[in-house]
């Protein structure tokens, strides 16, 4: 099932002296459940920019935006807020998580604007959710007392306690070592694979780049479809493009 559908979209800003900015244009991208899609592109290339339209933070200026078939530029904010509350899963590099709250506090965040049995049974479904991340000996712990990895295990948590079917995580393993961010995006892939959940992730590092199984690359606003060899040597500008990923 597609989850979401862009079309020549594009997003403009109007920067404070009045003139536009062109951050975005002329993307297409289909996500359907399952996907796992990764984005590479150097900084100020657009991609928390692209994400941000993806998980329905913001709407773009052109083009056609379809969340779950729902036209994207159309449906007021309200129910593009709950749309996000129910289908997105954010993970981001810095955690986000509410300090001085719990484990367990954090990861029922999100069931606390559901509504009926998630939101009843929201401390048993964040204490399932936290055992499954392999923190269920720290339920009561409080991030400041977590390592790096272990918070991110509490942010992978909370993200996907309503079972998303669309994750995105933008840099999730950018303040962990090498084996803790290796441990932590296979975390990630195996809950996605548990529930079908659709996984786009924005990295810097081809390595995790290189687990998903549909490459692209941002360049200056434009989504390029890439194969993960050429993703490794992006930064070097030797880009090569997959005609079979380009058309589909
Ligand atoms: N609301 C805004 N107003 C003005 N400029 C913006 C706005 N949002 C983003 N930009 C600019 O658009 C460009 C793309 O920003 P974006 O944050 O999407 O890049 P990025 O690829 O995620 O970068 P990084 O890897 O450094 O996080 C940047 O030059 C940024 O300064």
């Amino acid at each position: 099932m597609t989850l979401v559908e862009a079309r020549g979209v594009g997003r403009t800003v109007e920067l404070p002296d009045g003139r536009p900015l062109t951050i975005l244009s002329g993307v297409d991208l289909t996500v359907a459940e399952g996907d796992r899609v990764s984005i590479v592109g150097r900084s100020g290339s657009g991609k928390s920019t692209l994400l941000n339209l993806l998980g329905l933070l913001d709407a773009p200026t052109e083009g056609a935006l379809a969340f779950l078939g729902h036209d994207v530029r159309r449906i007021g904010s309200g129910a593009r807020d709950r749309l996000r509350g129910r289908e997105v899963g954010f993970v981001f590099q810095q955690f986000n998580l509410l300090p001085g709250r719990t484990a367990l506090e954090n990861v029922q965040t999100p069931l606390l604007y559901s509504g009926g049995m998630e939101f009843w049974r929201r401390e048993r479904i964040a204490r399932d959710m936290l055992e499954r991340v392999g923190l269920g000996e720290r339920l009561t712990t409080k991030p400041e007392r977590l390592s790096g990895g272990e918070q991110q295990r509490v942010a992978i948590a909370r993200a996907l306690v309503r079972k998303p079917r669309l994750i995105l995580a933008d840099e999730p393993t950018g303040a962990l070592d090498l084996e803790t961010g290796a441990e932590v995006m296979a975390l990630i892939e195996a809950v996605a694979a548990e529930t079908g959940a659709a996984l786009v992730t924005i990295t810097h590092d081809p390595a995790i780049a290189a687990r998903s199984s549909r490459h692209f690359l941002l360049r200056g606003g434009r989504l390029e479809a890439a194969d993960a060899a050429a993703e490794a040597s992006a930064d070097e500008g030797a880009v090569g493009i997959d005609p079979a990923e380009a058309a589909a």
